[in-house]
């Protein structure tokens, strides 16, 4: 079938197309396209062929803009401005297009005084079984087009049925499409009677108001008949019966609606409205292109023809008419067979109630997957020209993954999960709480309209003369901004930023030191506001701050934390300089996009209007109009937990350029307490070193984050030839980061949705907490903690464990216990190095080499981490995830202890609270664990404990 009318014949004198008005049919196009409108085409179909009216859908739109490159310069316009999502430009490039052939329509629609020359436009295929969606849609696009001749089109659905009532008391033009069943052809006709008569109720005018049915005809032949020759195919008794019925079927029953508007327009209730001047909603067939090649090819065409009607006829349905179509008042001939027809069928049990629903169903899913194709080729094209405006998501999976990642795609674009996501649906994960957590998918638009606040925030920094910026807080209110500082550095002119999230003395005091305490602004922050660091840290500076400066130093405090917080009546009370509020529907983790990184940033002179604009163009391009298959945060996550979920490849391996290297630390939050629960899970391992092929075991899945121009390191190469998936993340430039905290924070929101938990919560986090308490309050109470056997020592190290574990581990020297304790790791294992000591370059290079020498000689993944940091981080999957880890907890002596102001208790006491906290809570989740703790001075214990290691593990 040509797409495109050709314009043969067009010359013929008195088009037999044109001759349709004399039975009282007006002939509308079923197709739209922007060259055939600018080149005159349709014009000429109006002026030779009598066309009156243009109908389009979402099978239209895709096949005009989804393919080719006509739109391609208005795309290329439109982004040189704002950051239009899919949607948007598609909306933009529809719009133009009816528009376009509204203006050479009107002349018709004036000439006919508005009987004909409509243009319609469908409303989204997605929300066909949504009501309030539809309405709200219909009054948008109504007003979005802005012209008389405009029809909107809502399908007849039962949904759709109730919009189309409010649509037209409202005044606006509807057609009703996906029309099959005589039944839902009278709800829409009482619909529309029912929306004249509240408008007119209301005393406003009903005559300029114009509404078409469209009735389906072809599709249902081509169901009933493929029903026929299945039965036909398998010997039916009734064969020669059913045979009767072939291609007859649909146009019986198109005449069964023709009498029905027949009767309703006799009836005294139409007649009362026609008296106020109202039109009736005339009946329009559609889908009259024939499909079965068997039957004549103006098939729906000459059958259907009768007063008060429409025809929407496709591109080469249009020119075969025109050519060889015969006119005659076919609408209104044999009623009686149409009803033998009708009436052989049920007898016959083709279950035309039972097609015709099935019909509205697969009408409503072919749309909407016509427009996710649609909006898929947008979306690329939309990629293409933002080009390096955007960060891009490419992976290099083993076909297992690849196929199944796409096949989970199609399943994603089919049940509408993007969309759903952003609807706030929880049936996209547990059907529990996670609605209450969702408000960082709009909080980059929702900052944007609020800038100016942070914009006289960093004026006013500025202009104090402040020389350092000490921010104090735990996980999701220091990881993000410590991304920040690390990657941009200090800004010309502004502040330093340094972020402090430990409650070890040494790091305490080195921070002290590293600012001046007179020039320094203090941003304590906390979203939940009562998390033990920030105030106990608060404590201490504000104590410290205030010595120095010889008064209370409230003027150098801000605060960032949720509203009605501990932290704001502490706040409050110490007359800090400004409070700034979070949000309480996003969690610390998805925080960095709201005030939670963004103050941090404006104090420490980034430009955050631009950080929020370029960030905006990736909440677009993940946005509910960007289909699965083009969204990288759909992708990126769909990779993540199904290489997780379905081949047992949870180790999400980060590496990153090293102008970005940071961002890792704020990705393990993300990823490890978003997914790490319920035994299951993925294992962020951040900052390993890459290695040959032969010391990765098959539960890894590598994440490449490169900057710029930044080649990747040549050993990947390698792996992926071994198999290995590789994602690659590639920013054009540093000022992507925000789209990749934003890719990253959906990718995590889907990997949730593939392993079936609340990625939203942290239900083993609160467990260390609570025995850290504990332990706390008796310090506070005894002056000492509960006291502790070892069950080994060996020098200056002695070893702690549960009973469990220590039964396995035994006694013996330092090198027997540790050489027990990595023997039980095993292929798929992580080895977890949690150290409760100041992190330096010193103890995390010693950590490094600790955990790179295990990863290569026990061929395991690592991770390196530091308490009480990671507490706010990986901790959860470590306690709440798959039970995979194998634990070695460091706890030391502290040099010089700090007391907290105020408190019964020091930072290092609270230090060392919390690492028995956290191992008590990984003892009680049976998860393999042994601690060792160092006295003496930290160098040199670390030395001879990484010897013990070596030598525990050498030949392992
Ligand atoms: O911002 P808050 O409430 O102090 O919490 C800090 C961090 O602690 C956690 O609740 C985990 O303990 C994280 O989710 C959060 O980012
Ligand atoms: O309004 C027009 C309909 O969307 C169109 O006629 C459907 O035709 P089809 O069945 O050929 O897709």
């Amino acid at each position: 079938m040509a797409d495109t009318i050709s314009n043969t014949g067009l010359d013929k004198v008195g088009s037999v197309l044109r001759d349709l008005e004399k039975h009282g049919q007006s002939p509308w196009l079923d197709f739209i396209q922007r060259s055939f409108t600018e080149d005159g085409s349709l014009k000429k179909l109006v002026e030779e062929d009598g066309l009156r009216g243009v109908t389009s859908n979402p099978a239209i739109f895709e096949k005009a803009i989804g393919k080719g490159t006509e739109y391609d310069p208005q795309i290329r316009k439109l982004l040189e401005g704002e950051g239009l999502s899919a949607g948007d430009l598609y909306e933009h490039l529809a719009i133009d297009d009816i528009r376009a052939a509204c203006g050479v329509l009107y002349p018709v629609f004036e000439k006919t005084k508005g009987l004909d020359g409509y243009v319609s436009l469908e409303v989204s295929p997605y929300l066909a079984f949504d009501a309030h969606g539809t309405i709200t849609e219909a009054r948008r696009l109504w007003k979005a087009v802005g012209r008389k001749n405009l029809m909107v089109k809502i399908p007849g659905t039962e949904e759709g049925t109730g919009a189309i009532r409010e649509a037209i008391a409202d005044g606006i033009n509807i057609n009703v499409t996906l029309l099959f069943s005589l039944d839902a052809y009278k709800a829409v006709l009482e619909a529309y009677i029912s929306g004249l008569e509240a408008r007119a109720a209301r005393g406003e005018d009903i005559s300029h108001i114009s509404s078409v049915a469209s009735f389906f005809v072809s599709r249902i032949d081509a169901k009933i008949d493929g029903e026929i020759d299945r039965r036909v195919a398998a010997g039916d008794k009734d064969a020669e019966a059913l045979k009767a019925l072939r291609g007859k079927v649909a146009i019986a029953n198109a005449k069964a609606a023709y009498q029905y508007y027949l009767d309703v327009k006799k009836s005294p209730r139409w007649q009362a409205l026609a008296a106020k001047g109202a039109n009736p909603q005339r009946l329009l067939w559609a889908s009259t292109g024939t499909k079965d090649k068997a039957y004549s090819d103006v098939l729906y065409v000459e059958e259907l023809i009768g007063p008060e009607t429409v025809n929407t006829i496709p591109p080469a349905t249009f020119d075969a008419f025109r050519d060889h179509g015969k006119l005659r008042e076919s609408l209104t001939e044999n009623i009686e067979e149409a009803r033998h027809v009708l009436a052989e069928a049920e007898r016959l049990g083709l279950d035309l109630a039972g097609v015709t629903a099935k019909l509205v169903k697969d009408g409503c899913a072919s749309f909407s997957e016509s427009f996710d194709t649609l909006l898929g080729a947008v979306a690329e094209k939309r990629e293409s020209v933002l080009g390096k405006r955007l960060l891009h998501v490419t992976a290099d999976l083993p076909s297992d993954i690849r196929d199944d990642v796409a096949e989970s795609e199609t399943a994603w674009s089919k049940e509408g999960l993007v969309r759903r996501i952003w609807a706030k649906d929880t049936s996209v994960w547990t059907n529990g709480a996670e609605a209450g957590w969702l408000n960082w998918l709009t909080i980059v638009q929702d900052r944007l309209w609020h800038i100016e606040e942070l914009e006289l925030l960093a004026r006013d920094v500025r202009s104090r003369g402040f020389s350092d910026i000490l921010l104090l807080g735990m996980g999701g209110s220091s990881l993000g901004p410590e991304v920040l500082a690390e990657t941009f550095g200090q800004q010309e002119g502004w502040p330093k930023l340094h972020v402090l999230d430990s409650t070890d003395p040494q790091q305490v005091r080195a921070y002290e030191k590293a600012v001046d305490l007179k020039k320094t602004l203090f941003i304590v922050a906390s979203k939940s506001g009562g998390t033990l660091e920030p105030n106990i840290l608060f404590a201490h500076f504000w104590t410290v701050a205030g010595q120095a400066l010889g008064k209370a130093p409230g003027d150098n405090f801000i605060a960032i934390t949720d509203p009605d917080s501990h932290m704001q009546k502490v706040a409050e009370e110490n007359g800090f300089w400004r409070i700034f509020y979070g949000d309480p529907k996003i969690g610390g983790r998805f925080s960095v996009l709201s005030n939670f990184g963004l103050v941090p940033a404006a104090v420490s002179g980034l430009d955050v209007r631009k950080f929020l604009t370029i960030t905006n163009l990736m909440v677009e391009s993940c946005g509910p109009s960007a289909p699965a298959h083009v969204n990288p945060g759909v992708t990126l996550g769909l990779i993540l937990g199904h290489s997780a979920k379905c081949f047992g490849r949870d180790k999400v391996t980060i590496l990153a350029s090293k102008g970005i290297a940071s961002f890792g630390a704020w990705l393990e939050q993300l990823i490890a307490e978003s997914t790490g629960k319920k035994g299951t899970g993925l294992i962020p391992i951040d900052e390993e070193v890459l290695g040959t092929p032969d010391v990765y075991g098959k539960d890894r899945v590598f994440v490449d984050i490169l900057l710029g121009d930044d080649v990747p390191d040549s050993r990947l190469g390698a792996l992926r030839e071994a198999g290995a998936p590789v994602i690659t993340v590639r920013l054009a430039d540093k000022n992507e980061i925000g789209q990749a905290f934003f890719v990253f924070e959906f990718a995590t929101a889907v990997a949730g949705a593939v392993l079936g938990i609340d990625p939203f919560d942290q239900p083993d986090v609160e467990f260390s907490k609570v025995e850290t308490r504990k332990l706390t309050n008796a310090y506070a109470e005894t002056g000492s903690l509960p006291a502790e056997e070892p069950f080994a020592i060996d020098g200056k190290l002695s070893f702690y464990a549960d009973e469990k574990n220590a039964g396995v581990l035994g006694g013996g020297d330092a090198v027997s216990v540790l050489k027990k304790h990595f023997s039980r790791v095993g292929a798929g294992d992580y080895v977890g190095l949690l150290a409760y000591i100041e992190r330096n370059r010193e103890t995390r290079d010693w950590a490094q080499d600790v955990r790179m020498e295990l990863r290569d000689v026990l061929k395991v993944a690592t991770a390196a981490e530091f308490g009480p940091r990671f507490l706010h981080s990986t901790g959860q999957a470590y306690k709440g995830g798959p039970d995979s880890g194998v634990f070695l907890q460091v706890t030391a002596a502290d040099a010089a202890d700090v007391p907290v102001p105020g408190h019964g208790f020091s930072f290092g006491v609270v230090k060392a609270a919390q690492a028995r906290g956290d191992f008590e809570v990984l003892s009680a989740r049976g998860r393999r664990a042994l601690r060792v703790h160092i006295d003496g001075p930290l160098e040199e214990g670390l030395k001879t404990l990484a010897t013990a290691i070596h030598k525990a593990v050498a030949g392992a």
